[in-house]
């Protein structure tokens, strides 16, 4: 109709050509499926104005055509495209957005997140590759396509971690305002009982090949994150085999609190004690001026490994003094720190006196107040400086600090003066420890003699849901067993959604298929999880 009498032969001659084009890319690949949806194009909505159509009389042909045509029968990808209707003409018509709102997703969600060169990059590359591939048959092009696949995928999780990260921590350029000290120690336990059994453990377990299988709880965590793959296998008769290496590495504790709570003077007290460790310490003063390195005691006391950092610790420079998460993420986030050192526990010092001051500071819409963070990381919390206020204000804190963290075991003093077995030997982030953590804390809320307040709030059996500050506890028991495929996903997700607000957790698991339980420990992004020895 457009082209008159010899449209038979030109129209013909086009349609051989694309169906040879066809068949031979139909040879090359798999038939891939395309579905249209017309449905949202019609005519109602589209401008079809007067003077457009006179302008463009000679196109008259195609309107008739385009009201009264039928479609042929669909033989292969390309009759079932010849055979789509065609949309009327339109004068304000965007083909760009047309194919937006009518085709079929090629770009996932995330993907289109992306940026473009970086989207055009990956899938011209996979294009690309397999192509060959189905050529070469190229095994090492096959691996190199789903590196590309994986790294778009990991590409769209660092997308998602951005997000996250840049809610939480302040950029370089706006360190957080209030200056902090963290005091790293390493102490290595010289008559350690792991050390002298180098070879891993294995925990028997009858397994039968042909029936066990795998259960995998990994979560993806973007990079610098380490990853963190834990693995089960059960076996549909309950049969496991359950596996926790011995952990040799040194460890390492983290001192934290708010300016002025007693850092210093627990750290001197720990220094000079008599112990039988040897103690490195790494301190990071915020400031031009090594105060704190005259002050440590090891320094008068003959100690050689004193590392102080001003203003050069990489994670805390750079993200802010206040938040102990950069740092503990650095111990799993670098092999070379990982391998040698294990976090043993972070120790966090409150001023008995001033803490309720700082507790009670409003922050900025979205920012967290740092003293409440600090609480919230904590394995150990010492109220200090009880000297200087009454028992009822103490008691008062102690009540708040509870309400922030359940799980942290808690100690009143004056001068930091404290057991070190208290302080050193933590194994917060043991997962082999992570059950008399939980039980411990329980007799230590109700009966620490050094905590007079006499509250037996045991939330074992109830949703618990504090609202001090933003940030609280939440303990959640359940009874029966868990399905681990179901488990895996919720917990999953709620990293992937909610890392950001989980500071701490721990958690003991009863899985369907296990003997033993299943223990978790996590801060953030940062995820272990094991069976536990039976
Ligand atoms: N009255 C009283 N004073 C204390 C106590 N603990 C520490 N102090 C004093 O409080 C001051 C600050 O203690 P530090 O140990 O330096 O505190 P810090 O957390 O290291 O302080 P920054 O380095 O400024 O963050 C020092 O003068 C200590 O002697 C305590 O329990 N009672």
């Amino acid at each position: 109709m457009i082209y008159g009498g010899v449209k038979e032969l030109y129209v013909g001659k086009v349609i051989t050509l694309c169906r040879e084009l066809v068949e031979e890319y139909q040879l090359k690949f798999s038939p891939t499926v395309y579905c249209f949806d017309y449905t949202s194009s019609s005519s109602s909505t589209i401008s079809t104005g007067d003077s457009y159509k006179k302008a463009t009389k000679w196109m008259t042909g195609f309107d008739d055509y385009v009201n009264n045509g039928d479609c042929a029968v669909v033989a292969d990808e390309l009759d079932s495209y010849l055979d789509e209707k065609v949309i009327p003409r339109m004068e304000d018509f965007n083909i760009l957005s047309w194919w937006k709102t009518n085709a079929n997703r090629v770009v996932s969600p995330h993907c289109n997140k992306l940026h473009p060169s970086t989207l055009e990059a990956l899938m011209c590359c996979q294009s690309w590759l397999r192509a060959y591939n189905s050529s070469l048959k190229s095994e090492a092009i096959s691996q190199f396509a789903t590196f590309l696949e994986e790294e778009q995928e990991e590409q769209e999780c660092k997308q998602k971690w951005l997000l996250h990260s840049q809610q939480k921590w302040p950029p370089p350029s706006s360190p957080s305002p209030v200056a902090h000290k963290t005091h790293l120690l390493k102490s290595e336990q010289l008559s350690s009982p792991s050390s002298s059994n180098p070879e891993p453990e294995t925990y028997p377990a009858k397994t039968t090949p042909s029936s066990s299988h795998s259960k995998f709880i990994a979560f993806r965590v973007p990079r610098p994150y380490r990853r963190f793959t834990v693995s089960a296998s059960a076996s549909e008769d309950s049969d496991l085999l359950t596996k926790i290496p011995p952990d040799n590495r040194s460890p390492a504790s983290i001192i934290t609190g708010f300016l002025g709570s007693g850092k210093t003077t627990l750290l001197n007290h720990i220094l000079t004690a008599d112990h039988g460790k040897r103690i490195a310490v790494i301190e990071n003063e915020y400031g031009e001026v090594d105060i704190d390195g005259s002050l440590v005691a090891a320094k008068t006391t003959g100690a050689e490994d004193i590392i102080m950092l001003n203003n050069g610790c990489l994670c805390c420079t750079v993200r802010g003094l206040a938040n102990p998460a950069p740092i503990i993420q650095t111990f799993y986030a670098e092999d070379a720190i990982f391998n040698e050192v294990k976090l043993d526990g972070v120790v966090t010092l409150v001023d008995a006196k001033h803490a309720g001051f700082h507790l009670d500071e409003v922050k900025p819409k979205g920012v967290v107040n740092e003293a409440v963070e600090q609480i919230a990381y904590a394995d150990r919390i010492i109220v200090n400086k009880t000297d200087l206020v009454g028992g009822p204000q103490v008691a008062s804190l102690v009540e708040r600090i509870k309400n922030i963290n359940r799980m942290a075991h808690m100690k009143r003093t004056e001068f930091g003066k404290v057991d070190l077995d208290y302080v050193l030997g933590i194994g917060g982030f043991d997962l082999e420890r992570i059950e008399s953590a939980v039980d411990a804390k329980e007799d230590d809320a109700a009966h620490d003699h050094h905590d007079h307040d006499h509250e037996h709030h045991h939330d074992h059996h109830s949703h618990d849901h504090s609202h001090d500050p933003g940030v609280s506890s939440v303990s959640i028991v359940c009874e029966g067993n868990l399905d681990l495929d179901k488990a895996n996903m919720w917990l999953g997700t709620l990293l992937m959604e909610r890392s950001e607000d989980i500071y701490r957790m721990k958690g003991l698991l009863s899985v369907r298929g296990m003997n033993g339980r299943f223990v978790f420990q996590g801060v953030h992004g940062i995820f272990q999880g094991s069976p536990d020895r039976m």
